[in-house]
């Protein structure tokens, strides 16, 4: 008796389609929900259910299969409830940490802040940033039903009363159709049609995973921000501004909640300008610096932008973040003389900066290395030294030439002469000073010593328990300020500093 094989393959591409769509929709919505939860809810509930989905994922799929089919008796909708019982896991860690990462951005805090509801950030932040993720995930999960359904059918495990693919491959091999000539007609139509189908969901899920979530590079947002990054570039060159803080808000957790240490912060720094930023201990000013370099430690939460050439730091990905540091922005961070590599010698650390950015033979790598160091002034010879054969000035000074070496636009020096006597102090600011000169780059230059920062800087901000409470031109800063806080500052000034521009760098 004959067989039609191409109305089973049709009949076949009807139940495999539809377990395999069924239980990817089951999948993402039951993984979805549970992973939004237990991203925003976090705590204990979020840790119950990352120990649940280890061990979901940990179970063994073939073995499940067979003990819930005996249990539920073989049939299409026992195949969709395993399939959803073992794929919704994997879509629900990943949801998790879409929602995580969203759960941190600046507009969820600011809403936060503002004491919006948690239905508000869910249905205004949460929902929005998440439901994206949610097709490629839909599409890649069909592809893995189909495949699941497929191999299960294939064991005799699917609906004996139902053609599938898989139950189309089950019965043409328990006929011997792998052993005689009835393979071409048997076996190759479904197997292509699997294939076939399994191919074009994959390759529709990695477009579609490439397009919607944000964690591989989101198409559309990537258009939208050059959009907006050749706006702002326009809007900022024109008043050559180099770095533009705008509304930089960080916290960090305190007693349960979230603490503003620093607090709607803007400011900007021209090109070849140096903005000071004075204040007292924990007043924020470091904080400001490691939130432009995108450093802040975690579990600082920051809001606000943070332009740099008119780019939004907070778009750059990972590289272009690493390229912004260290070539384009130098950083001297406090305290960094003590970071020096005992047991490396100061060519190599500063080669070790260049090779982090360029590839350069060694003997142009070389010269660079004299080059700086001259130009921090120290002799060349001290390039073989060890770090603990140098002074804290000189140690100082070979940290300016690393922030240096790759000639960036902008150098951010936090507290450069901490640990260092009262002399030194003042030949590091002058030459700080000097070289910023000569190079023509933009500094920012943070201290809690008003007298230091005034004469090296072209601007001032004052800051005081994370706020900015004064700003403007140094000297006129200096001398007609109204604010209190400033004229204490300033009240305070001892004549050990000479006044700008008066005094020799001394070597
Ligand atoms: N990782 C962190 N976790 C919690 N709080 C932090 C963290 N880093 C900084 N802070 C807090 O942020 C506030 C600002 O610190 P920051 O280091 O920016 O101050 P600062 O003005 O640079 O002070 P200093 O001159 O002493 O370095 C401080 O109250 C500090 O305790």
């Amino acid at each position: 008796m004959g067989q039609d094989l191409l109305a089973e393959l049709a009949v076949g591409a009807r139940t495999s389609l539809f377990i395999g769509i069924a239980s990817a929709i089951l999948a993402v919505f039951i993984g979805g929900l549970i992973g939004v939860l237990a991203g925003y809810i976090g705590g204990r509930f979020e840790t119950v259910v990352l120990r649940i989905i280890d061990i979901v994922l940990t179970l063994p799929f073939l073995p499940l299969m067979i003990v819930v089919a005996v249990y539920m008796g073989a049939g299409i909708f026992t195949l969709v409830f395993v399939i959803t019982l073992v794929m919704w896991a994997g879509k629900a860690r990943q949801i998790r940490a879409q929602t995580l990462s969203i759960k941190h951005t600046g507009p969820v805090l600011a809403a936060k802040t503002m004491g919006a509801s948690h239905f508000y950030i869910f249905y205004k932040h949460i929902i929005p940033g998440v439901v994206p993720i949610f097709i490629p995930q839909f599409v890649t999960g069909v592809n893995a039903a189909i495949l699941m359904e497929s191999s299960l059918s294939f064991l005799g495990m699917g609906d004996p009363l139902t053609k599938s693919w898989g139950s189309i491959l089950f019965y043409a091999n328990s006929r011997s159709a792998f052993l005689t000539e009835a393979w071409m007609w048997w076996i190759i139509p479904p197997g292509v049609c699997i294939v076939i189908v399994v191919l074009a969901f994959s390759l529709m899920g990695y477009y579609l995973e490439e397009r919607f979530n944000p964690r591989l590079g989101d198409y559309s947002v990537r258009e939208k921000r050059k959009k907006q990054l050749v706006k702002t570039k326009e809007h900022h060159s024109s008043k050559g501004v180099l770095l533009s803080v705008e509304s930089l808000t960080v916290a960090y957790p305190k007693s349960g909640d979230y603490r503003s240490v620093v607090d709607d912060i803007s400011f900007a720094v021209k090109n070849g300008e140096v903005l000071g930023i004075v204040g007292e201990s924990g007043s924020g000013k470091s904080t400001i610096a490691t939130a432009i370099i995108q450093q802040l430690k975690r579990p600082a939460k920051e809001s606000g932008e943070i332009y740099f050439e008119g780019n939004l730091v907070q778009h750059f990905d990972d590289e272009g973040l690493r390229q912004m540091r260290g070539k384009e922005i130098g950083y001297i961070a406090q305290a960094a003389m003590n970071a020096l590599n005992p047991v490396i010698r100061i060519d190599k650390q500063l080669q070790e900066a260049i090779r982090a950015h360029y590839q350069l033979s060694a003997k142009v790598m070389d010269e660079r290395v004299v080059e700086v160091l001259q130009k921090v002034g120290l002799d060349e010879k001290w390039r073989f030294a060890y770090p603990h054969e140098l002074s804290g000035g000189m140690k100082q000074r070979v940290i300016i030439a690393m922030a240096l070496i790759n000639k960036p636009k902008l150098v951010i020096a936090d507290e450069p002469t901490t640990g260092l006597d009262a002399i030194v102090q003042v030949e590091i600011v002058q030459l700080l000073r000097k070289l910023q000169k000569e190079l023509g780059i933009s500094m920012i230059y943070i201290s809690h010593d008003l007298p230091s920062v005034l004469s090296v800087t072209d601007r001032l901000m004052i800051m005081k328990e994370g706020r900015k409470v004064d700003e403007g031109p140094s000297v006129e800063l200096s001398k007609l300020s109204t604010n209190p806080y400033t004229r204490v500052l300033i009240d305070s000034i001892p004549t050990l500093y000479p006044k700008k521009e008066t005094v020799e760098v001394s070597r």
